[in-house]
């Protein structure tokens, strides 16, 4: 697909990806390279300006019913994505509201029970729901968002840079959280990350953007342990490595 914003240059120029269930790829390439503008026209935040998305094989709009039921976001800062006047419940059944996913009768005892479902599987007590985000740690937070995103059961999640706004140890445990709900749910995933250790931790295959072109695409081990593009090879050389020790 291709997009540019009204009388600017080109972000995006035939870019292709795809994800298959139970599959997740990252989206690696430096500031401006165009990931985020992906992401947004992945989620019907913008059109193409050429070419489609497919769901299924199907030409389905991002603003239909069944992708945007199928396809949730996860954003980098749960302190921002969360809104803090709502109680955890509120926040995590919030798509299956707007989805209209609640049945007329037993409305209630399905939400409760679809939000006690969420946090079991992002490792939250159920008593989660009735607090407040602010009672929370940046990686609890980060897993609320997670719960919010796949209380809808979705097939693919799009997480922009999902683990950036965490410390080390927390990212780590984050990254292990998604391995296991892409395995356990079968979950697809498309994971822009600037950080090629969260890239090698978590998806098999890897798409490097420079300048809006896809310029390398394959398996993740391949394409960092010896890329053959030199904006893939200015990347991989430019991950910062703590100097020897004395
Ligand atoms: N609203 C806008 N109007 C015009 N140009 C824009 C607009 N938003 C983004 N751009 C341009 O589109 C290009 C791609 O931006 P994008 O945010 O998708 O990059 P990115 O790879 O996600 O970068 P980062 O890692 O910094 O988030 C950049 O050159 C940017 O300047």
């Amino acid at each position: 697909m291709g997009f540019a914003h009204r009388g600017g240059p080109p972000v995006l120029t035939d870019v292709s990806v795809s994800v298959d269930a139970g599959e997740s790829v990252a989206l690696v390439g430096e500031s401006g390279a165009g990931k985020s503008t992906l992401v947004r026209l992945l989620l019907g935040l913008g059109r193409p300006g050429s070419g489609r998305i497919l769901f299924e094989g199907a030409g389905l709009s991002p603003r239909d019913q069944r992708f945007r039921r199928a396809v949730q976001p996860v954003f980098q800062d749960p302190y921002s994505s969360l809104d803090p006047r709502q109680r955890v419940d509120r926040i995590v059944s919030e798509p299956l509201r707007s989805l209209g996913l609640l049945p007329g009768r037993a409305r209630r005892a399905e939400r409760e029970h679809r939000v006690a479902e969420a946090l079991h599987a992002v490792g939250l007590p159920g008593e989660a729901a009735r607090r407040y985000p602010h009672e929370f740690s940046g990686g609890q937070r980060q897993r609320i968002a997670i719960a919010r995103a796949i209380v809808c059961r979705p097939r693919i999640l799009l997480a922009d840079e999902p683990v950036s706004a965490l410390d080390v140890s927390t990212r780590v445990r984050l990254i292990d959280l998604l391995a296991r709900l892409r395995e356990e749910h079968g979950l697809g995933m498309l994971v822009v990350s600037h950080d090629l250790a969260v890239v090698a931790a978590l998806c098999r295959r890897v798409a490097v953007l420079e300048r809006g072109r896809i310029v390398e695409q394959g398996d993740t081990a391949a394409v960092l342990g010896s890329p053959r593009h030199p904006y893939t090879r200015r990347l991989v050389a430019g991950v910062p490595r703590l100097p020897p020790r004395a």
